[in-house]
C-alpha cells in the first residue's frame, strides 16, 4: 500500500470576517520531509500551522493528516505536536517539572516519558532544574520543542522556530528536525529566515495573501526561476571577465567591486548559461575558487513572487 502523505491540503479556505486569511490552498507534505512555509507578514502561515495542529478548522476545503480526514473538532490529530505563536509554558515550574506535567496531563509516568532525553536533545539538560521564568526566548523555543518531541509526533509542526535562538540553539535545533525527519517525522515549519529555510527544507510553499504563490523542492527555484547574480571568484579575474562578457546567456554586472579581499566578477544568468562559463573558465586554464548567488535562490524567488501581491494590497 502506498504511505499516506503527511499532509494532504486541498483547497483550504480559511476567513476571519472580512479578512481572507488562506485562498484555496494546496498542500503536500510528504512522509520524513522538512517543509518550510515562507511568506511576507499577514500571507496566512501561522493560520495554516493552526489548521495542522486542530487550533481552527478551515471554512472550505479538504485537509488529511498522516492519512485520516480532520473534522471539523478542534483537536490536535494523533500524533501531530508543535506550537504557534510560542509555545504554552509554566513560568513558574522547572524546565523539567513543565515536560512532567505535560506528561502527567497525558497519564504518563513521568519517569519513563523521556523528560531527560528530549531536554538532552534541545541542548536544555544543564538548565532543567532551572525556572521557566528566567528562561530567554531562545530557550522557551527550544523547551517548547522537547515538549513537542515527548508527544514522539509523526507530524511536527513549527511557527518560527528559529526565533531567539542562538547559534549554538539553531544547531541543536536543526539537529533534531533532521534528526526526526530521517526517521520519518514530517516537520512543516514556518521561518522568515532564508538560511535556516536553505539549510532545513527539502520543499518550501510560498505563501502570499492567502495564495500558494510556488510550492515544491528548492531546487527548483534554483533551475527554474529567473536569472540570478552569481559570484565568481577565480584565479585570474581579467580572463575570467572577458570569458563572460563573451559568453551567450551571460551578462556581467559591472561595479561589483571586491570580496574578502579579493576582485570579484559577478555575473547575471540562468543555470545552463553559468554552467557553460564554469566549463569555459575551467578549460581556459583558470581556477573557479568560489560560485554563489548572490541573493539566494529561495530570496530571489520570494521577493519576485510576493512583490506583486504586496504592491496590490
Ligand atoms: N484570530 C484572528 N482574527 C482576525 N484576523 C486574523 C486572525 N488570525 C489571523 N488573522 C488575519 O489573517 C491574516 C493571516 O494571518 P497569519 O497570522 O496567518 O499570517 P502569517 O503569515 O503567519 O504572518 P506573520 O509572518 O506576521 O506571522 C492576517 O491578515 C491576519 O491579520
Amino acid at each position: 500500500m502506498e504511505t499516506p502523505l503527511a499532509v494532504r491540503a486541498r483547497g483550504i479556505t480559511k476567513c476571519f470576517g472580512e479578512v481572507v486569511a488562506l485562498d484555496g490552498v494546496d498542500l503536500d507534505v510528504a512522509q520524513g520531509q522538512v517543509h518550510g512555509l515562507v511568506g511576507p507578514n499577514g500571507a496566512g502561515k501561522t493560520t495554516l500551522l493552526g489548521l495542522l495542529l486542530g487550533l481552527a478548522a478551515s471554512d472550505e476545503g479538504h485537509l488529511e493528516i498522516l492519512g485520516a480526514p480532520v473534522g471539523r473538532a478542534l483537536a490536535a490529530p494523533a500524533r501531530v505536536a508543535g506550537f504557534v505563536d510560542g509555545p504554552g509554558l509554566y513560568p513558574s515550574l522547572t524546565a523539567r517539572q513543565n515536560l512532567a506535567a505535560l506528561a502527567a496531563l497525558r497519564g504518563e509516568d513521568a519517569r519513563t516519558a523521556g523528560i531527560d532525553e528530549a531536554l538532552d536533545q534541545v541542548g536544555l539538560k544543564d538548565v532543567a532544574a532551572d525556572r521557566v521564568r528566567g528562561f530567554s526566548l531562545g530557550m522557551r523555543q527550544r523547551l517548547g520543542l522537547a515538549a513537542a518531541l515527548l508527544l514522539r509526533p509523526r507530524l511536527l509542526v513549527l511557527d518560527e522556530p528559529s526565533n531567539g535562538l542562538d547559534p549554538a540553539g539553531k544547531r541543536h535545533v536543526h539537529g533534531v528536525l533532521t534528526r526526526l525527519a530521517a526517521q520519518g517525522t514530517s516537520v512543516v515549519l514556518s521561518s522568515h529566515r532564508m538560511d535556516d529555510l536553505e539549510a532545513l527544507c527539502s520543499e518550501v510553499t510560498i505563501l502570499a495573501t492567502g495564495r500558494v504563490v510556488f510550492s515544491g523542492p528548492l531546487g527548483k527555484l534554483a533551475a527554474e526561476n529567473r536569472e540570478l547574480d552569481y559570484r565568481l571568484l577565480t584565479s585570474d579575474p581579467l580572463a575570467a571577465r572577458r570569458l563572460a562578457a563573451d559568453t551567450a546567456g551571460i551578462g556581467v554586472v559591472e561595479d561589483a567591486g571586491q570580496w574578502r579581499g579579493a576582485e570579484v566578477l559577478v555575473v547575471r544568468a540562468q543555470v545552463p548559461a553559468l554552467d557553460e562559463l564554469v566549463a569555459r573558465i575551467v578549460g581556459a586554464g583558470v581556477a573557479v575558487r568560489e560560485l554563489a548567488p548572490v541573493t539566494s535562490p529561495l530570496e530571489a524567488a520570494f521577493l519576485a513572487l510576493t512583490a506583486p501581491q504586496e504592491a496590490g494590497r
